[in-house]
């Protein structure tokens, strides 16, 4: 049973803390401004800049480098492969907070933070999100809220209440958190290594032929997995792939986009985490195995 949360007056302003203050992080802080606000940063970073949805003028906000008061809320929003160490980074005050919810993508995080949380004294509750919000660093400095999303989170292990008031601002309750974040892989491990691969946007997986043969099969694979592993999912795979790409035709996906600026991708938390879910059921997935083979070679010259 979860508690914390919803024993709140729906009046009182809530602590949250935003820890990784990059695209995603400014924009769920600047959703959190009218809270008492802390950020976490490498660079004690506390005004911040974002060009709202549909504006012309970024709005400018503040926040407090949070030092360990207590807090309702810390969200992460670092990628995937910083979260353990950006949470060591403050072990110390992790005794002031309340709920830590990981809003990420990717899956494998989310149980190794709830595997190291186990050796702390005093853990905070965990909480898993998914996104599909869509925010960008700007040429200018400032973040770009360019696509308007839902935020739905859930807790990691306890079962799920339906009273949800005292989410941080902008945030739904999920009532099956683990099945949307296999929802999101599913998508995401088919759209992100394919266009990272033939450097290509979202919407050319579709048009151009070769690279569509690539996303029919990949999608197929996908499917077979996740039926393989017990994984349900309230769509079908292959079309909802389908009509991600087509609805973000426009779109470099993030690991093309982390490709292009050579660093490095969140791969291993969607397609390392399938394969190692695939490997522990005998299970082969062999386009995902060549791309993701692939993908980590080329990643490796960066950093040589
Ligand atoms: N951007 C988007 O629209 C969406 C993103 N997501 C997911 O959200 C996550 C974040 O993405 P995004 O915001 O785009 O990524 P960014 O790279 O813009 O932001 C990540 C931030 O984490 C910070 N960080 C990394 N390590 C640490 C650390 N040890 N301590 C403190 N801060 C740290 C980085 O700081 P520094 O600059 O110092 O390295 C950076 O500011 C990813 O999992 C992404 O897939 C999900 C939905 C939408
Ligand atoms: C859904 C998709 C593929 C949209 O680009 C995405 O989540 C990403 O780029 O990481």
């Amino acid at each position: 049973m979860v508690s914390s949360p919803y024993n709140q007056s729906m009046t009182s302003t809530q602590h949250i803390a935003v820890l990784g203050t990059g695209a995603l992080g400014t924009l769920i802080a600047w959703y959190c401004r009218s809270q008492e606000l802390f950020t976490i940063n490498r660079n004690q970073q506390e005004r911040f800049s974002l060009l709202e949805y549909g504006a012309s003028e970024p709005t400018l906000f503040s926040s407090t480098s949070w030092q360990g008061t207590p807090v309702d809320w810390l969200i992460v929003t670092t990628k995937a492969a910083s979260t353990l160490t950006a949470l060591k980074g403050i072990e110390s005050q992790l005794s002031a907070v309340k709920n830590l919810l990981l809003l990420q993508n990717g899956m494998g995080q989310q149980a190794e933070v709830a595997q190291w949380l186990e050796t702390q004294h005093s853990a905070p509750q965990l909480w898993v999100g998914s996104s599909t919000e869509g925010a960008y660093h700007a040429e200018e400095g400032h973040v770009v809220h360019a696509g308007k999303g839902h935020t739905v989170i859930g807790p990691w292990q306890h079962e799920c209440v339906e009273q949800a008031d005292k989410l941080p601002p902008s945030m739904t309750l999920s009532p099956d958190i683990h099945k949307v974040l296999n929802e999101k892989l599913a998508i995401n491990a088919i759209i992100n290594p394919l266009t990272a691969y033939y450097q290509c946007y979202n919407g050319e997986l579709l048009s151009n032929a070769d690279y569509r043969h690539h996303f029919d099969t990949l999608s197929t694979e996908v499917d077979e997995l996740f039926k393989q592993l017990n994984w349900n999912t309230d769509f079908s795979i292959p079309q909802r792939a389908e009509q991600v790409a087509l609805a973000t035709a426009q779109n470099r996906s993030s690991t093309y986009q982390d490709v292009l600026h050579r660093r490095p991708t969140e791969l291993p938390y969607i397609c390392g985490y399938l394969l190692k879910q695939a490997a522990q059921y005998d299970l082969s997935a062999p386009l995902t195995t060549e791309l993701f083979t692939s993908l980590s070679a080329t990643e490796a010259t960066w950093s040589a």
